[in-house]
């Protein structure tokens, strides 16, 4: 099976750079990518768009089964993503969608239905997964774990200008609640709660740049000696 091949873990809150972090090593290492903070992100979208109540688990499970999503990578880096047809790479970005997306992610039925299609990801030559559980549930065995985090008013910061960068609506005041609402619900959940890996590097972003954190991540994965 895919379970020796490696994964770099990449678990955080919000805002924390996984997201930006991850694509850069799966450029760099020419590995696939999961964002499997998008897929719980498409299915709270899907959920809204199908009229399906957000505490319903029995339905939200069966919509999780059969999503119908594709991860298509762009020529200069990124990817975009296409829900039942429709582009969706932008949409799913807000934090209104952000906080359905941690509502759903609270019910076991629905962890359960989106795991095997994670786990999916995984091919050769490697993956980089960024995520909440990436380090403790969906790959455990990953050789590299790192738990990216930031204070949540550098955090907000950040999502403010890039919500700002994409033409979206944004006001830092309500980002910040709303952030840090998230990370009270991701981390209280019983199952999979946001919370480092008993083997995971823990890295403060809050005063390094993205360059920074890259490389010191590169530094830890060079040390593992995996590429020699
Ligand atoms: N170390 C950093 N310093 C400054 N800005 C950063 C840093 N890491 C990420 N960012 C920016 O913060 C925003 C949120 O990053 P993102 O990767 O989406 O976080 P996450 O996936 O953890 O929610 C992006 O606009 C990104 O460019
Ligand atoms: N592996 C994951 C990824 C995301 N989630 C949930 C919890 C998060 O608040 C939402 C949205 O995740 P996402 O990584 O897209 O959010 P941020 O970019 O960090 O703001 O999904 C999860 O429970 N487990």
């Amino acid at each position: 099976m895919n379970g020796n091949l490696p994964v770099i873990a990449i678990d955080g809150p919000s805002g924390s750079g996984k997201g930006t972090i991850a694509g850069r090593l799966a450029r760099r290492l020419g590995w696939r990518l999961l964002d499997s903070g998008a897929l719980y992100r498409l299915l709270a979208f899907a959920a809204r768009n199908h009229g399906v109540d957000l505490t319903n688990e029995e339905a939200l499970k069966v919509l999780a089964a059969h999503l119908d999503v594709q991860f298509n990578a762009k020529p200069g880096g990124g990817q975009s993503i296409v829900l039942e047809g429709e582009d969706v790479t932008d949409v799913i970005r807000s934090e209104q969608v952000g906080a359905g997306a941690s509502q759903v992610a609270a019910l076991p039925a629905v962890r359960e239905a989106l795991l095997q299609r994670q786990r999916a990801f995984l091919e050769a030559p490697g993956l980089v997964a960024d995520g909440r559980d990436m380090g403790t549930v969906v790959f455990p065995q990953a050789p590299l774990k790192i738990f990216l985090t930031a204070s949540a008013e550098e955090r907000a910061r950040r999502r403010f200008l890039q919500l700002k960068g994409k033409g979206m609506e944004a006001d830092l005041a309500s980002l910040l609640l709303e952030i840090q609402e998230r990370d009270e619900r991701d981390s209280q959940r019983s199952v999979a709660p946001l919370k480092p890996a008993d083997d995971a590097i823990i890295l403060d972003s809050t005063s390094l740049s993205i360059d920074e954190v890259q490389d010191k991540i590169l530094e830890a994965f060079a040390a593992l000696g995996l590429d020699d």
